[in-house]
């Protein structure tokens, strides 16, 4: 099995590789990837270094060719790098092909970012003078991400950071570094100047803290846990970098007694289990008002038990397994911890068999929780979701808004005067009508408040925010 190697200073580089291990199938090794040391990380920083000034100040059209063929090649390889997703993360093949379709419509995106970029000029206070307002490309950006979105996250941080005129030090999740060599591998066939972008797999405890600790890296943007945001804080502070931060939600899904019951239903389940409910976007707290509470735990059950739980690749599978051993023991002791709390399991929480050996969770739903027992507060990250039963609007939405978190909200209701007050009141960066709380466009700004963001908004023309720094210039005329 060939090993994909580093990407540092314009080579490829690395000798021994670490197995990407598909959780549908356990004894499938999907391929090699190296781990870079400290001394490559450090190597990598400097070529981005190194490489900032030519870059930043490289034609707007060379920079939007290459982010343009970046997407052309993503889009054609699109069923290929699905099929890989779906064997290095575990959700759905359509899922998969859906995650690559929409990474390619992130670099089509930004690679007209590159010709939209604007400034602007005002008269001065003072009078023959000119004021002239521009945006500059910050320096060297590091990325870190996550395995729950291992091309779509990679995409919305790279193709920002490139079309500002940013060079980039890239450290993927180490869980599953496929599709990260794979979009590597296509920028720099497009073109991309030695330097410009340089991928370093491996331990975040070593790859990922090098770059919290380096001087020369002017940015980072962070998606993953509460702790390592912290730490991406802190670091970046004592460096006074910018930093933006992604991290947990707890979103709640509320459903009122005037819902659609299908509807409800449908964006319920797709909120807490699609993606096998890893998504920071995920709901795994629904709040339901008393006049539905039955209907829609029936409806919600019947709807759980036709769902196909299997391998990521198979056809007919809804959802995939859970990403690997550890998150899976997370999610089962979540599941116990429910029902030591007093919430009642109403489906689901069993380990599955299927053909192959994987980490095959059925989806558990609770119902009876309440807002204050930890199934409700802290982020579980799998299948795993509960019903909160309330008396009124009011009330789910006073429930939905107790959280730390301030993600993403979701309300199903066919009152346009609740809906409207849901949108206006809820403590969320992004709220969800009719919808699921997960699933969003690739050209809005995406990100939340209180504990699950920092910083500026991601994706959409928002990015240029983060990835650019203003600069304010005075003319005697
Ligand atoms: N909001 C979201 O989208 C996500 C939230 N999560 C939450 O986080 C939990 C744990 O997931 P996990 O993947 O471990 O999240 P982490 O925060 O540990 O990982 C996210 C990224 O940070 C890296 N990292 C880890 N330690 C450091 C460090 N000291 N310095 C710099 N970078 C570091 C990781 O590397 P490495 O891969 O090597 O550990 C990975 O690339 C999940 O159960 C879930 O609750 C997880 C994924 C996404
Ligand atoms: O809901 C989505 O499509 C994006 C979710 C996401 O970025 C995440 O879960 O990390």
């Amino acid at each position: 099995m060939s090993l994909h190697k580093n990407y540092i200073a314009g080579e490829w580089v690395g000798s021994d590789g670490n197995p990407n291990i598909n959780p549908s199938n356990t004894n499938e090794v999907v391929g090699l990837y190296a781990s870079a040391s400290v001394v490559d990380t450090q190597g990598a920083i400097a070529a981005a270094k190194a490489a900032f000034p030519a870059w930043s100040r490289s034609g707007i059209l060379t920079r939007q060719a290459i982010l343009k063929k970046a997407a052309d090649e993503i889009f054609a390889r699109r069923e290929e790098l699905g099929a890989l997703l779906s064997r290095e993360e575990g959700k759905t093949l359509a899922e998969g092909i859906g995650e690559t379709i929409r990474a390619s419509q992130i670099f089509e995106f930004f690679a007209g970012e590159c010709l939209r970029l604007k400034g602007e000029s005002v008269p001065s206070v003072r009078p023959n003078i000119g004021v002239d307002m521009t945006r500059e490309a910050v320096g060297v950006v590091g990325i870190i991400t996550p395995w729950n979105f291992p091309i779509a996250i990679p995409a919305w941080k790279i193709a920002p950071a490139l079309a500002y005129g940013n060079t980039v030090v890239f450290k993927p999740a180490d869980l599953v570094p496929g599709c990260s060599w794979a979009i590597v591998d296509i920028l720099v066939r497009a073109g991309l100047p030695h330097g410009v972008l340089n991928l370093v797999m491996g331990k975040g405890s070593v790859v990922g803290q090098t770059m919290l600790d380096s001087p020369d890296i002017n940015a980072i943007t962070f998606t993953g846990s509460t702790n390592t945001g912290k730490r991406v804080a802190m670091s970046s502070i004592e460096h006074n970098r910018k930093y933006q931060l992604e991290m947990g939600g707890k979103n709640p899904f509320v459903v009122l007694d005037d819902a659609e019951l299908d509807v409800a239903v449908e964006a319920a389940v797709n909120s807490a289990f699609f993606s096998t409910g890893q998504r920071c976007t995920a709901s795994s707290r629904m709040i339901v008002t008393e006049g539905i509470h039955d209907r829609f735990v029936e409806a919600v059950v019947t709807r759980l038990n036709d769902l196909v739980i299997d391998d990521a690749l198979k056809a007919g599978t809804h959802i995939g397994p859970v990403v690997d051993a550890s998150q899976l023991k997370q999610d089962l002791d979540y599941i116990a911890l429910g029902q030591s709390e007093g919430a009642k399991l109403a489906f689901g929480g069993r380990v599955l068999s299927r053909e192959n050996p994987g980490f095959y969770l059925q989806p558990a739903l609770f119902t009876e929780a309440t807002n204050q027992m930890r199934i409700s507060r802290e982020e579980i990250f799998g299948p795993v979701a509960s019903i909160i039963r309330v008396k009124d609007y009011e009330e789910a939405l006073q429930v939905a808004n107790d959280t730390p978190f301030g993600l993403s909200s979701g309300i199903a209701t066919t009152s346009l005067k609740y809906a409207t007050h849901f949108k206006r009141n809820a403590e969320a960066g992004m709220v969800m009508v009719n919808l699921p709380t997960a699933g969003v466009d690739f050209h809005v700004p995406f990100g939340g408040r209180k504990g699950s963001s920092y910083g500026s908004r991601e994706q959409g023309s928002y990015a240029v925010e983060f990835f650019t720094t203003v600069k304010t210039s005075y003319t005697l005329s």
